[in-house]
């Protein structure tokens, strides 16, 4: 583990723009699309970080053929069709969600016996109801441990097909592993979403990457899915840069009272997140936009009252901003963050009282009134985005310390050049 890092203030207003690196979540997606395609695909904008990385070494471990260049973001990855070629492999996922989850239901049209772990955080987060569903479509996927969580076993036969339940209210990155997976199915998948699904827009996500690859599915609402049996096609696919990412740059603007512009996004982004500026706006920022770059001013801020179920990656850079309205924020609708890296609705909780701010937690969310900020040093729980949000606090207040720094390398190892280079810092 690293040596804290201290955040100095920054002396004027941030000004600059900035390009985050590829987004992750359409790079796994992308990877595993690419995987099952037939043919050679090459991937552009592709992000390099740790779960990107592990994503990359399972399916090589699986026997996919792939050339990376992280120095020019491009991947090329031999597709498989829908025949994973090893019938064996032991897949280690660290704590990336996406990678594990997408990687069990690619697995289980495979012809072979695989296991699926993770680190000790990866050990406590749930998987149990995708390896239910899978089960229901007529392949053999279990939890080693009875556990509802990894380590997980996927055994043959390659998967049939049928109807069967989602787990919506848990995470969408089951819903969103069954749709990519299921083309290679031997016959038709049904999908009913049981519960509200939550994180909606990166399902929009995956029937987009699907699409681009020549994958087809018949949607009802959120509420059923249909996909046929049938092949992704080799493709060249730009990767768009981090919408999560770039929250941590608006909201530098925001709390110094700046402008920044972050080039390669826009509105119509596949990623969600980038409507994190709505809810800048909502605060009192100013946002303007073009077809290459969204580009957000700080103003006198206010706290609001916001769900953030679909845009959930942000509600961390949200709290952070928070501490520098001029009332309370709440922020609702958030219970299923407490699986991410960490718990993270107590996390932020904790973190925020020990910079002295007022904080009340419920059950799906919680409410930050403001109050002078106190020196601390702020534990991040192996969590990237506690660590990235919480350093924007020491843009603007003095004694901000972030413990193991080291820990934005799950999806942005080069956070703290890029936050540098922009604060002059
Ligand atoms: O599908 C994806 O790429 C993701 C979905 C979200 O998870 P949940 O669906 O579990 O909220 C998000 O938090 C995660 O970082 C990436
Ligand atoms: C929740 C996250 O990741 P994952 O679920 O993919 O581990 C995240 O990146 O914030």
């Amino acid at each position: 583990m690293q040596e804290p890092l201290s955040i100095r203030p920054v002396s004027k207003p941030v000004e600059g723009s900035v390009r985050p690196p590829g987004s992750k979540s359409i790079t796994n997606r992308a990877l595993v699309v690419a995987a099952l395609a037939d043919g050679r695909s090459t991937l552009t904008g592709v992000l390099d970080s740790d779960d990107t990385r592990v994503m990359i070494e399972s399916l090589r471990r699986l026997g996919l053929n792939i050339h990376q260049d992280f120095d020019a973001q491009t991947v090329v990855i031999d597709g498989c069709g829908d025949c994973i070629p090893r019938k064996e492999a032991q897949l280690f996922l660290q704590n990336s969600g996406t990678s594990i989850r997408f990687l069990t239901a690619l697995c289980a049209v495979g012809d072979g016996r695989y296991r699926l772990d993770g680190n000790e955080r990866m050990r406590e987060r749930p998987i149990g109801d995708l390896a239910r569903t899978l089960t229901a479509l007529g392949a053999e996927v279990t939890c080693e441990n009875k556990n509802d969580c990894p380590p997980v076993i996927v055994a043959g036969p390659p998967l049939p097909g049928g109807t069967a339940e989602v787990a919506g209210n848990i995470s969408s990155q089951y819903l969103s592993a069954l749709l990519m997976a299921a083309p290679a199915a031997r016959g038709v998948v049904e999908l009913d979403i049981k519960g509200e699904l939550v994180s909606k827009p990166y399902v929009d996500m995956t029937l987009r990457v699907m699409e681009s690859f020549g994958g087809g599915v018949m949607a009802d609402g959120y509420e059923k899915f249909t996909i046929a049996p049938h092949a992704y096609q080799e493709t060249n696919y730009d990767i768009e840069p981090d919408a999560s990412a770039a929250s941590y740059f608006f909201g530098a603007a925001a709390i110094t009272g700046g402008r920044v512009t972050v080039e390669g996004l826009n509105r119509d982004a596949l990623q969600g997140d980038v409507l994190f500026v709505d809810a800048l706006k909502q605060m009192g920022c100013t946002v303007e936009e073009s077809e290459s770059s969204i580009t957000v001013t700080g103003g006198s801020l206010h706290g609001i009252d916001i769900d953030m179920n679909a845009i959930s990656d942000t509600a961390q850079t949200l709290a952070a901003v928070a501490v520098f309205a001029d009332g309370p924020t709440t922020i609702r609708n958030i219970a299923h963050v407490r699986h991410k890296e960490t718990d993270r609705i107590a996390a932020v909780a904790a973190e925020l009282r020990k910079l002295g701010q007022i904080v009340e937690e419920f059950d799906d969310g919680l409410t930050i009134t403001p109050r002078p900020i106190t020196p601390a040093t702020i534990a991040t729980y192996d969590d990237h985005r506690m660590a990235m949000s919480f350093a924007l606090i020491g843009l603007k207040a003095d004694g901000v310390q972030i413990a193991d720094p080291g820990c934005t390398a799950k999806t942005y190892p080069r956070y703290w050049d890029d936050l540098k280079t922009l604060t002059g810092n």
